[in-house]
């Protein structure tokens, strides 16, 4: 899918910086990052392991607190101090998939009340029957049988305990869905049924996404653009099938040719030798983010952005 302009933004990043410890500890993970997510699509955010995607993800929906930046909600600020009403309300409107559906999970707590915690805790209470009615109907939506609200977490399979994952975030009528390598921690063989049902999901309930992984099939397959970050620093952002046919900055290239490997460290260190950072030389310009072509962003100073609109043409 092109990028629509017209459409709505109905996120929009701008300038986010966060940090981790205080004072001389401090370091900070994302670096000045930008982005917009338009209405309906699928935005993807790649980069090995430590580079602050989930970060991101955490920032967005208020666990991360930012250091400097913005982030709007349908126009409206959402990080820093907000209105109790408006947290309220994106507490519901925005909802995050995690990784691993074994940790994810409270063990001691039936399918019925994990899928409904997120309503229990509304203000704003249903009756009980309208939310047993609402877990039912969940439950089907993600592919399970509503007689296994009664069941513990441990009675299913990984793949099951991702749409358990995925029926507790659904349940909340969400408009927004920050999936954190929702499939990365299941088995090889049933990764696409969970991505072929969260892509249905997002046709149906027209859900926006952003999609947080390092396998680049993955993300060529669900996502509609994709940022690539190293570092806390975007490197490269544009249409999918742009970045994947067309990349510019060397990093990009690095991770396009690297193979996931299911160990981060292994992938790293191979990662480390295909990009060596130390062939940018930023010490008489820092380098500049442009759109160096309709809808394509990359990073470089003046001679590396010379180069890849070169390689454009
Ligand atoms: N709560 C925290 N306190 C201190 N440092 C943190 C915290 N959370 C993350 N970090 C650090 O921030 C950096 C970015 O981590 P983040 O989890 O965002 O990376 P990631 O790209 O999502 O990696 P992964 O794919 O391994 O989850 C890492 O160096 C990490 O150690």
């Amino acid at each position: 899918m092109a990028v629509d302009k017209s459409k709505e933004k109905l996120l929009e990043v701008k300038n986010l910086k966060v940090s981790f410890g205080e004072h001389r500890h401090k370091h900070v993970v994302v670096n000045n990052v930008s982005f917009d997510i338009y209405k309906g699509e699928t935005f993807g955010l790649v980069g090995e392991s430590g580079s602050g995607k989930t970060t991101i993800g955490r920032a967005i929906i208020r666990i991360n607190p930012t250091m400097s930046g913005d982030i709007f909600f349908h126009g409206q600020k959402i990080n820093g101090k907000i209105p109790k009403e408006l947290d309220r309300e994106i507490t519901a409107k925005i909802q995050m998939i995690f990784q691993d559906p074994m940790a994810s999970l409270n063990e001691r707590a039936k399918v019925d009340y994990i899928v409904s915690e997120g309503l229990l805790n509304r203000k704003v209470k249903i009756s009980e029957s309208k939310r047993k009615e609402l877990v039912d109907k969940t439950l089907l939506d993600v592919g399970l049988l509503p007689e296994f609200s009664s069941r513990f977490p441990h009675e299913f399979s990984g793949g099951q305990r991702q749409r358990i994952g995925i029926a507790r975030a659904l349940i909340m009528e969400p408009e927004f869905i920050i999936a954190d390598e929702p499939i990365s921690a299941l088995d090889v063989s049933i990764r696409a049924q969970v991505l072929n049902l969260l892509s249905e999901l997002q046709k149906k309930r027209n859900l926006t996404y952003l999609f947080i992984a390092h396998d680049l099939s993955v993300m060529r397959f669900i996502a509609d653009r994709i940022a690539v970050i190293h570092k806390g620093v975007f490197v490269e952002m544009g249409e999918t099938e742009k970045i994947f046919t067309n990349p510019l900055h060397p990093y990009t290239k690095a991770l396009l040719s690297a193979v996931p490997m299911p160990d981060p460290i292994a992938e790293k260190k191979k990662l480390l030798t295909v990009y060596d950072p130390s062939i940018h030389d930023y010490s008489v310009q820092k380098p500049k983010w442009v759109e160096i072509e309709e809808n394509h962003f990359v990073l470089g100073n003046d001679p590396e952005l010379e180069q890849y609109k070169k390689s454009l043409q």
